[in-house]
């Protein structure tokens, strides 16, 4: 086992990591620290979350000297990505005069002319800003000693690669340049020899992609009830902080005004938001005062956040690469993380793929019921109460409890008190999640449905309409009764959301489908 002492850093580098709470080297660690600091040019290859960043930023550190020119430049693809490396190296630098800077658009690009003029030796940033800077001329790369690709793959890739090569142009030919990506397709590996002098390869694991930690699943679900799916998916699981990603921006949106309207702790982070914007809600992120980040592929690469302990892909990720740095945001320095991706008919072809790319086998599982949910959010409350009572320290509530046992029955007053922490939540009414529950038969919820005089709808078209709308089978929807101008639907418990959302949404031959305000339905606690 190699330790850090063994790789004979500078004292004050050393220091830095010790207070980072490092403790030995991680494997890419122990390979690439030595050849960086012998002025090899790398392409280092490890599974995601296994400390890439200190594996070229401590060797960065110790090269760099407090001379004024920037010496190292390191590019990311995102914004956030730079925040978060500058951060890491800044951290690393902490006993050395090394100056970091991260420098990346949506920033004032004035304050960050005034910085690089004091003087920076490390500069982190997003290809587009580095170039406006080096065209302004307030940044200058000539006395640059290494440069560093972050997420490699990506950068050599169509999106960047343009302004990857201007950047390259601008610094001198004998510079040191390492790639790090958790994948690196061959394509791009040939392709890094032009801007690399024989490359050593550094790969990790080279047969499993995918972190093992990482536990991997997929829900089958219709597109129509994803939200809903999505939903009681959640409800069932027990998220400490998790990141769902979705395909488009708008998507991102929508989804994270449904999310929050149904009373998660979420917000959305994409490209068209305000740097501000950004930064406030991965702040709120990072500080816990969101639960749910919701992040269209911005957010797949590098990200690191402590204690993501769920990762959901709401729509498929367009290609192998994309699911596994996805994925990667849990499963962090050796914490264990649950993968969801949830599977439209139409992304099965893609699933697939995507488990044949990465060698990795998704195990199918059935979107849990409403009584599913309810039991799964009971059991947390259960194991919650037993830890609380196993950890003691409970003088305060007892004292508080102690006159009023000899009235009220023990367990009354501890359903009270679960009640009351609970936000009595379980009898919350749901002002957009209520059915018409009107005491149908068991396992069945009854619904009330307004048709109208004017439509001709008889209860074949009507079974039909909800099958269709709610993408449930005919047979879920049992007895129909037509009185005057109401009907009750009575369908199966599971299929009820679907349902519900679908009578909602809809209007049926121009007739309204009204839901009877009804009697909220009990449900348990959200955390
Ligand atoms: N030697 C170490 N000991 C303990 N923790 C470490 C060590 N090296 C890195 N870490 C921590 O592990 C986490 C993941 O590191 P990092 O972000 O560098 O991963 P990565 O390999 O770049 O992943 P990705 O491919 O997702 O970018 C960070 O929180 C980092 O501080
Ligand atoms: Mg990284």
């Amino acid at each position: 086992m190699t330790t850090f002492s063994e790789l004979n850093l500078n004292k004050k580098v050393y220091q830095a990591i010790s207070d980072m709470g490092f403790e030995e080297p991680s494997p890419i660690q122990v390979q690439c620290i030595p050849k960086v600091l012998e002025g090899l040019d790398v392409i280092g290859q490890a599974q995601t979350g296994t400390g890439k960043t200190a594996a070229f930023g401590i060797p960065l550190v110790e090269m760099v000297s407090t001379a004024k020119p920037v010496q190292a430049l390191i590019l990311t693809p995102t914004r956030e990505l730079a925040i978060q490396v500058a951060g890491e190296m800044r951290k690393i630098a902490k006993y050395k005069r090394v100056k970091t800077l991260p420098i990346y658009g949506g920033q004032s690009i004035g304050s960050q002319i005034r910085a690089l003029q004091q003087g920076v030796q490390v500069v982190i940033g997003t290809p587009g800003r580095v170039l406006d800077h080096l065209r302004r001329g307030t940044l200058k790369l000539d006395k640059l000693r290494v440069a560093v690709l972050d997420e490699a793959d990506e950068m050599l890739d169509m999106g960047f690669i343009e302004d990857i090569e201007a950047i390259l142009r601008e610094t001198p030919s004998d510079r040191q340049t390492l790639l790090f990506s958790a994948t690196m397709p061959p394509e791009v590996k040939r392709l890094s020899v032009r801007y690399m002098k024989d490359p050593v390869n550094v790969t990790i694991n080279r047969g499993e992609v995918t972190v093992p930690l990482i536990e991997q699943v997929y829900y089958k679900v219709l597109e129509r009830t994803k939200l809903e799916s999505l939903c009681r998916i959640v409800d069932s699981e027990e998220v400490e902080l998790g990141i769902i990603f979705c395909r488009t921006k708008r998507g991102v949106d929508e989804l994270s005004d449904a999310l929050m309207s149904r009373g998660y702790l979420a917000d959305g982070l994409h490209g068209d938001l305000s740097q501000a914007q950004r930064d406030r809600v991965m702040r709120k992120f990072r500080t816990n005062d969101i639960q749910l980040l919701i992040a269209t592929d911005v957010a797949a690469r590098g990200i690191d956040v402590e204690n993501v302990t769920h990762v959901v892909n709401y729509d498929v990720p367009q290609d192998p690469e994309s699911y596994v740095h996805r994925i990667g945001r849990t499963g962090r320095a050796g914490k264990k993380g649950l993968a969801i991706t949830m599977v439209t008919p139409a992304e099965f072809k893609m699933l697939k793929l995507i488990e044949k790319e990465t060698k990795g086998k998704l195990v199918a599982r059935e979107v849990p019921t409403l009584a599913d949910v309810a039991e799964r959010q009971a059991e947390v409350w259960r194991d919650r109460l037993v830890r609380t009572v196993q950890d003691g320290k409970l003088a305060t509530y007892r004292a508080i409890l102690a006159g009023l046992v000899d009235e009220f029955d023990p367990l009354d007053l501890a359903s009270a008190a679960l009640k009351i922490a609970s936000g009595e939540d379980f009898e919350e009414p749901e002002t957009d999640y209520n059915f018409g529950e009107t005491g149908g038969a068991p396992g069945m919820v009854r619904f009330f449905v307004n048709i109208g005089r004017s439509a001709k709808i008889g209860p074949s078209d009507l079974v039909r309409f909800i099958s269709e709308e709610a993408g449930i089978p005919g047979n879920a929807v049992g007895k129909i009764d037509i009185f005057d101008k109401f009907t009750f639907v009575e369908v199966q418990e599971e299929s009820a959301p679907f349902v519900y959302e679908a009578l909602r949404k809809s209007r049926m031959n121009g007739a309204r489908v009204n839901l009877e305000p009804a009697r909220p339905r009990e449900r348990a606690v959200r955390k």
